[in-house]
């Protein structure tokens, strides 16, 4: 229980602690952030870029067909063949792919071959009939400024990814010249999405009430409904009400926003990484630096002396042996610390005492919930933003998914700082990267056919 929690170390985590006023103050500029990105004007300059995706129109249960997918831009790269059927009819395929870190960090275009090669082993594989085009959806979750549904250029890289020659680029224009090298498939990229996109659309496949896509993954990032009017840069279809905005709200904090809550230990996460300076928020969040941000907060406690005597192994000293799936398992923990006691011993930690397993438990618990704090905060601005009296926001990613009270802790805090008339509910929407890209590209097809159109719907 956390009355075994050293005092000292309560007061080492109190930066960690956000208060409601600290969340307040944190929502109003990033409202203000949100705002200039839609504004013509101001965009330019504006942190938070809230990219124009050019997806208008949910999945309304008339699609049909074979889809192709690519998810790229998390842990793991997939190929997905998705079978859209009558009466909410739904079947998948998919493939793992290795992504080498020589990729991840080497040239685009050998890239672009590497995800090439993937899609026309599967397509070979599932023996999928090739004399027409199969139409792809490409699921690309990286700041993308897009000016159509199959055009986006790539603003910057991001989660550990960067390779050369794509920043600035058109991204389906480079996919499909890796593909036209090949010369061994016919594929019809039918639109580029961001996961958010893909979350969004996937829940309002089974709840047309989604208005909100939220990822808490390896990275963080929200997408939302927007008024056709409000998004000044959308240059698509201005009689359909509205279109989906992807927020990339990871970049919050870029210009200093967040300065007056971000730790040491926040500060060194970013001095460490591959984007120093980018994805602020972003870094206070998400998996990718959850379980690092408490590691850091172990390594400094033990050398002061506050946790296992002062004794530290190699595993604990080194940068990204704590993974965030930890900070899950060791939450999770009933009673007797059983779990924690495995965690610290598969870090090289032998014998921890029982006050020493009370106090990395809270560390863990001040880093994830300070998490969840700050992707509600960023939701209670979309509620209060759009305004929608009922609002169904769904949810993907490992640590939403995983952490035993990532969505609780959401939920009250979201609805704490969100105004008291909105009703919203969270759901895991399961898959939305892969499932998500071929609803895009179904009613992308579907829309060739002009009666079948169906926009959001108005209030
Ligand atoms: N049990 C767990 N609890 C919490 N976090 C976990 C758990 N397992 C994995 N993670 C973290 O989740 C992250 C991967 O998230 P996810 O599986 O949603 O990937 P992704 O879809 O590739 O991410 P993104 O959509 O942000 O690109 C990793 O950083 C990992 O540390």
């Amino acid at each position: 229980s956390s009355s075994a929690v050293r005092v000292t170390i309560k007061e080492d985590c109190k930066p960690l602690l956000l208060s409601n006023e600290q969340l307040t103050t944190l929502m109003n500029d990033m409202d203000a952030a949100i705002r200039n990105g839609l504004a013509k004007d101001t965009n330019p300059s504006s942190i938070v870029k809230c990219y124009v995706t050019y997806v208008q129109d949910l999945p309304n249960g008339t699609e049909r067909g074979k889809f192709l997918a690519l998810d790229l831009g998390g842990t793991n790269f997939r190929v997905l063949l998705i079978e859209l059927g009558e009466n909410n009819y739904f079947h998948m395929d998919s493939e793992i792919f290795k992504v080498p870190a020589h990729i991840q960090t080497g040239k685009g275009t050998e890239l672009f071959d590497h995800i090439a090669k993937c899609l026309a082993e599967f397509v070979k594989k599932h023996n999928l009939d090739n004399k027409k085009a199969l139409p792809l959806g490409f699921t690309f979750s990286f700041p993308l400024r897009q000016v159509g549904l199959t055009k986006g250029y790539l603003n910057s890289w991001t989660k550990g990814f960067n390779c050369s020659g794509v920043v600035d680029e058109d991204v389906v224009r480079l996919l499909k010249e890796a593909i036209k090298r090949r010369k061994d498939v016919e594929i019809d990229v039918c639109g580029i999405l961001n996961d958010t996109t893909g979350t969004l659309m996937s829940c309002a496949w089974k709840n047309p009430n989604t208005k909100i896509g939220v990822i808490v993954g390896t990275g963080c990032n929200a997408c939302y409904v927007e008024k056709v009017e409000n998004a000044e840069l959308f240059d698509g279809d201005k009689t359909k009400p509205y279109v989906i905005v992807n927020t990339e709200w990871g970049a919050f904090g870029d210009d200093g926003k967040l300065d007056a809550v971000r730790t040491k230990y926040d500060r060194q996460i970013d001095e460490d990484s591959l984007n120093p300076g980018q994805q602020r928020f972003e870094k206070m969040i998400s998996g990718m630096y959850m379980g690092e941000i408490v590691r850091l907060a172990i390594v400094d406690l033990a050398n002061q002396n506050k946790l296992f005597e002062g004794r530290l192994s190699e595993q604990m000293k080194t940068k990204g042996a704590f993974g965030t799936s930890y900070v899950s398992d060791i939450e999770g923990d009933k009673a007797n610390y059983k779990e924690t006691l495995k965690v610290l011993n598969e870090m090289g930690i032998n014998d921890p005492s029982l006050v020493d397993c009370a106090n990395v438990r809270y560390i863990c618990e001040c880093v994830s919930r300070r998490s969840a704090h700050l992707v509600s905060a960023g939701l209670a601005v979309l509620l209060n933003k759009m305004d929608e009296k009922s609002v169904t926001i769904g949810v993907d990613g490992s640590v939403y998914r995983f952490h035993p009270y990532f969505h609780k802790l959401m939920v009250e805090k979201t609805k704490q700082l969100t105004k008291s008339d909105i009703k919203f509910d969270m759901m895991l929407s399961e898959d939305g990267s892969g499932r998500g890209a071929a609803l895009v590209a179904a009613v992308a097809v579907r829309d060739e056919l002009p009666s079948m159109t169906n926009g959001f719907s108005a209030k």
